[in-house]
């Protein structure tokens, strides 16, 4: 097990480059089950996730001809299973992911029952009642979502009662081989559908409306196969402004998304940031400036992203005045107060708000990490603590940051990740 040591630090400059994301990335690698022909991803980023993805399509009999340098190289014209096993999907919830593709090109898949996590129950009943609607029959029986189709899936109208990404996402890629038209109404408009859909229309998909609440599909004979760079990850770039912000310094992200980040980027100059942005890079400037605490309530995109919530809950902790940060998406999503608290800040939980009340003196503790972004928010905190924060755990950080601890590093950090 490792953890890092992080000393405080001053304030961040300097310039960062931006991964693709991890959120995009995931979906994108599904593709390849839907076409025979090769596929290259580019723009890859080098994570825990990805990996847990290629291992799950090599279970599949995905052939990897390329895995390197922030590349992948796929083909899945002789896959051996259409089985997604529980020890892989138990790390990583996306790998229900493989169900919509696996049933529209080979017609059955069986994959492990997600389960919750710490954030939350994140049931799957959206994903499943969708594809029925498209002709599936599905049963779940002994942990395993076991579904099949007789011939092709159909298209269908889909109502989707709640916004999921996920389920956007698992029926676009199912309904692109259906035979006939699907409506996907209450879409998820997060920019990652929009790569989804950019990338599967590469492949000779017909889609429109992706990025609204409303997408329509016409299902085709089959799939080509692409070469697809991903789209740059909106959350680590996030994460890299808000550290900038805390230690009250300059950076500039580059090879990033600024048109994907405009609720955090809005959050961030109420905050008393100056931010600049060009077409592919965002620059933040937090010297000589004073940090103010925001209210902040999660809710699909365009609106804030619960999966920058923690890192906003951390900024709060830093700054002056009152700050509301208000979770709507997860039932569980403030693993990080605790842990906050235990570095000294002054934060109460009410429902689902965390309140801080001015600006708390943090100091270093050892914290331990309870998922991806709870993480991001405790080496945060550890960038603003007096003496050293060992935030334990951080094979959660390794999952969705890449070199998290060089990247801060290369800004004026001072962060060592050793073997416990
Ligand atoms: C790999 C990936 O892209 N992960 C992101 C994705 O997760 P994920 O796709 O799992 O999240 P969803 O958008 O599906 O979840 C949103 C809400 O809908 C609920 N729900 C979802 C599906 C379903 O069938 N039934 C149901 O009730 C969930 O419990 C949650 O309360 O979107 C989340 C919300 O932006 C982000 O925090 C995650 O980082
Ligand atoms: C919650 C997240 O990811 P996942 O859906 O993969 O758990 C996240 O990226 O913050």
């Amino acid at each position: 097990m490792e953890k890092l040591i992080i000393t405080k630090s001053p304030p961040l400059r300097g310039e960062v480059s931006i991964s693709g994301a991890k959120n995009a990335a995931l979906p994108l690698l599904m593709t390849t089950l839907l076409t025979d022909q090769p596929c290259h991803y580019a723009n890859v980023p080098a994570l825990r996730d990805i990996n847990t993805t290629v291992a799950l399509l090599k279970e599949l009999g995905v052939r990897v001809d390329k895995h390197e340098n922030n590349h992948v190289h796929l083909c899945s014209d002789a896959l051996t299973s259409v089985t997604a096993s529980y020890d892989l999907v138990r790390t990583m919830r996306a790998s229900i992911l493989v169900l919509g593709p696996l049933l529209a090109k080979q017609g059955k898949a069986n994959v492990s029952l997600p389960g919750g996590c710490a954030i939350g129950a994140r049931p799957v009943n959206l994903h499943l009642s969708g594809l029925e609607k498209m002709g599936a029959k599905i049963e779940v029986e002994e942990g395993y979502i076991r579904a099949k189709v007789d011939g092709r899936l159909k298209g269908a109208r889909i109502f989707m009662d709640m916004v999921s990404v996920g389920a956007t996402e698992n029926l676009m890629m199912a309904a692109t081989l259906a035979q006939g038209t699907t409506i996907l109404e209450n879409a998820a408009r997060e920019p990652e559908i929009v790569d989804l859909a950019a990338c599967l229309t590469s492949m000779g998909a017909k889609i429109t409306g992706a990025g609204t609440d409303n997408i329509t599909i016409h299902g085709v004979d089959a799939l080509s196969g692409c070469d697809y760079s991903v789209l740059p990850d909106r959350i680590e770039t996030g994460t890299f402004l808000v550290a900038a912000a805390v230690t009250g310094g300059k950076i500039k992200c580059v090879n990033a998304a600024p048109h994907t980040l405009d609720a955090v980027l809005d959050k961030l100059e109420q905050a008393g940031a100056h931010v600049a942005v060009g077409d592919d890079w965002i620059e933040l400037d937090m010297e000589g400036r004073t940090l103010k605490a925001v209210h902040v309530k999660t809710a699909p995109h365009p609106a804030f992203p619960t999966d920058m919530q923690a890192q906003f809950v951390t900024l709060n902790c830093a700054a002056g005045g009152t700050g509301v940060v208000t979770e709507t998406i997860f039932e569980n999503r403030f693993m990080h107060v605790p842990e906050l608290q235990r570095m000294g800040a002054s934060i109460s939980l009410e429902a689902n708000s965390a309140v801080t009340n001015g600006s708390s003196k943090l100091k270093g503790a050892p914290v331990m990490a309870t998922d991806l972004r709870a993480s991001a928010s405790l080496v945060i905190a550890g960038l603003v603590a007096e003496g050293e924060t060992h935030v334990n755990r951080i094979y959660h950080l390794d999952r969705g940051y890449e070199r998290i601890e060089e990247k801060l590093n290369n800004l004026g950090a001072s962060i060592r990740r050793v073997s416990v």
